[in-house]
């Protein structure tokens, strides 16, 4: 019997709520309370009833699919877009009837609004006319080289990369030192390796800068990698919020458990602390009692080549450092992440087993 894979062990932190509320390290800078904008009378709430907060110098990922509200949220916060109801605090300050120039607040748009006519330099200093032009002009690059652009300043914004257009319009919000910056799918119109490589970089500027951050994504991938933490938004609504850890490793429902990373759904009967399902009797990450659903991460199954088994694999995928394996079971199809050493063929026949505690969904 072969034994391919080597199951990762989650330990949940006993003290992580279902919706992930925990006390932060950060001090409160932003608190947006019970946020409320239909467009339409006859249309479902666009954005309904969201609140969360932000620490200083913390930056929280948006996340959720096409239409779900992220951006109308963070254009209530900018102050583009004005809500039927709720709060926005800044600092303790209630700006919710603020105009945007009044709120201290910088924003990165997604095609960077750079200005085609001004040069890089120029595009940089245009928030510091309040300034005397040497001080600005010694502003803006100071600002071009935190973001690595030192002596491009002359260039027109078409002469630039997709990757150095963004930092521009990076570096020109952050000349005015926003303590919260603004940012609606920033890295859409960078290729792949430039979208990791600069989403690096704007973490680092951000921490270099202090400032805090908010960031509309639809990327799972993106907002893991970069956020402090990750409201999930669904059909308008914030349905858990947290680490990108905490996330992943106790969603609480399939919504979330797919929308962050993959999982398979599995049915079973709960009775406390374990679980009775298919695979036999399993360990729940939290409590639960009777009949529930359950979320399993495709690396927490086992494979076990074996001729008598009762699954098979029915697809594959090899990626380099891991293999994807379909694995079909009587009605069941389900997705597996194994090591990339030995490999199954399709066909082959196998046993799934689960070695890891499972997460029940409401
Ligand atoms: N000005 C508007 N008038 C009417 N409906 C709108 C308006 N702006 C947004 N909506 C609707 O509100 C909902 C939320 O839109 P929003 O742009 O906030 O979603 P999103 O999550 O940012 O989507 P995407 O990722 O596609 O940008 C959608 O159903 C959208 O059609």
């Amino acid at each position: 019997m072969n034994q391919l894979h080597k199951t990762l062990t989650f330990k949940m932190p006993a003290e992580a709520s279902p919706l992930g509320y925990r006390p932060k390290p950060f001090k409160v800078l932003l608190e947006v309370s019970q946020l409320h904008r239909r467009f339409t009378p006859e249309a479902a709430p666009a954005v309904e009833r969201v609140s969360f907060t932000l620490g200083e110098g913390e930056l929280l990922a948006l996340l959720g699919p096409s239409g779900c509200g992220k951006t109308t949220t963070l254009r209530m916060i900018g102050g583009f877009e004005a809500p039927d109801a709720g709060t926005i605090t800044l600092r303790g300050r209630d700006i919710t009837r603020l105009p945007p120039e009044q709120r201290g607040i910088g924003f990165v748009f997604q095609d960077y609004a750079l200005f085609p006519h001004l040069n890089v330099l120029d595009n940089v200093k245009f928030g510091l006319r309040q300034m005397t032009r040497p001080d600005a002009i010694a502003r803006a690059e100071e600002m071009l080289a935190l973001v690595g652009l030192t002596g491009l300043g002359r260039r027109r914004p078409h002469e630039l990369s997709g990757g150095q257009q963004q930092r521009v319009a990076l570096a020109r919000t952050l000349a005015v030192a926003p303590p919260l910056i603004l940012m609606d799918e920033p890295f859409s119109n960078l290729d792949a390796a430039m979208r990791v490589e600069t989403r690096q970089e704007v973490r680092k500027l951000l921490n270099n800068a202090g400032s805090a951050g908010i960031l509309v994504t639809h990327d799972q991938e993106e907002a893991m990698a970069m956020a402090d933490r990750i409201a999930v938004i669904e059909a308008g609504r914030v349905v858990q919020i947290g680490t990108p850890d905490e996330i992943y490793r106790n969603p609480v429902s399939a919504f979330v458990a797919s929308f962050l990373g993959r999982s398979n759904i599995l049915q079973g009967t709960a009775n406390g602390m374990n679980v009775t399902t298919a695979f036999g009797n399993l360990p729940l990450s939290r409590a639960a009692n009777g009949a529930v659903q359950l979320a399993v991460r495709p690396e927490q199954i086992m494979l076990d080549a074996d001729p008598d088994g009762a699954a098979s694999v029915v697809g594959r995928e090899f990626r380099g450092h891991d293999q994807l394996y379909w694995v079909q079971e009587g009605e069941r199809c389900m997705l597996v992440i194994s090591g990339p050493g030995a490999t199954l063929a399709i066909g082959e026949r196998v046993r799934m087993r689960i070695c890891d505690c499972v997460v029940p969904l409401s």
